[in-house]
């Protein structure tokens, strides 16, 4: 069993994208630069939006953090959103989801302009997505290619079985494991609430991807003996003997699941990780593409 480290392989991704910018600017040309909207003061929000524009840093974007209150109206936001698409020193943007109830989310993911849609949420670039066009792909499914990718592991004919279909993971994450490239050519079957039969399902899957964000659902009763599974869940349990106290957990029971595995990833210090690498990814090709 190998266990896919996210550190290892957003290390390899990071050193790469960190010689890309610094030929950028030993040219004289200014630095790519992510915009962030946070909203509110959720913990789990702050954490990885603190923890994006530090990785901005390490490799030499230019990062702005803009904070909102709580209780912001959705037109001051899409202000916002509108004053980012028009300057033409941000290449990316980024609205940190999920928002507070006044404001329609899918709004304001509308509202940014495609061309720096880093996040890949916009319609224009799922529909790209779906079409097998070049776009954003979302954070979470191109870094979970890019830990295929860094792994060497094998895709193509497997038969890849998604839990969950939300349009930040589940939904891409089958898209593109359902394409004809390198991280895909799977045959894929995507579960969700409404699935029949699904211990039936999972038991079938040579690629087990689980996005449905509960906790430890996953269990070895479920998985194939030697199987790659992919954790995307990361959700805060409470836990007194924790220094903060509470832990995180994925949506996978790792202790009794990952000896029957081939790979898998662990929960924190996987997919999480590869997040971030992705958006950064995402936001060099969104200066490359407005800025030559
Ligand atoms: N517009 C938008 N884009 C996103 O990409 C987006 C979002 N909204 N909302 C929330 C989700 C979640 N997400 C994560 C990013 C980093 C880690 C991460 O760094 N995880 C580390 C640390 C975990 C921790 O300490 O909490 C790990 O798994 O080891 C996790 C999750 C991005 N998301």
């Amino acid at each position: 069993m190998i266990v896919l480290d996210g550190k290892v392989a957003a290390a390899a991704t990071k050193d790469q994208l960190k010689e890309e910018v610094d030929a950028i600017i030993r040219a004289g040309r200014p630095a790519p630069h992510l915009a962030a909207i946070l909203v509110g003061n959720n913990g789990a929000s702050e954490t990885y939006v603190a923890s994006k524009v530090k990785q901005c840093a390490e490799i030499g974007f230019q990062s702005t953090l803009i904070r909102l209150d709580a209780d912001v109206s959705e037109e001051h936001l899409l202000e916002k959103i509108e004053s980012l698409n028009n300057d033409p020193s941000v290449d990316g943007i980024l609205v940190q989801l999920p928002l507070p109830k006044q404001v329609n989310e899918q709004k304001v993911i509308e509202a940014i302009d495609p061309a720096k849609d880093v996040d890949g949420f916009h319609p224009a670039s799922a529909g790209k997505l779906v079409q097998g066009l070049p776009t954003f792909i979302p954070a979470t499914p191109y870094g979970i290619m890019l830990m295929l990718e860094h792994f060497n592991l094998e895709t193509k004919g497997k038969h890849a079985v998604v839990i969950g279909r939300s349009n930040i993971v589940g939904r891409p994450m089958s898209i593109l494991l359902s394409s004809n490239n390198r991280f895909g050519n799977c045959t894929v079957t995507i579960c969700h609430s409404h699935t029949h039969n699904l211990k039936e399902i999972c038991l079938q899957a040579d690629i087990l991807v689980a996005a449905l964000g509960k906790p430890e659902f996953v269990k070895a009763d479920m998985v194939k003996e030697g199987a790659i599974v992919i954790d995307v869940g990361i959700t805060r349990v409470e836990d007194n003997t924790a220094k903060k106290g509470f832990r995180i957990k994925g949506d996978v029971a790792y202790n009794e699941v990952a000896p029957k595995t081939a790979a898998i990833t662990p929960v924190p210090g996987g997919v999480g990780l590869m997040t971030i690498a992705g958006l950064l990814k995402n936001t060099l090709q969104a200066y490359k593409q407005r800025r030559g």
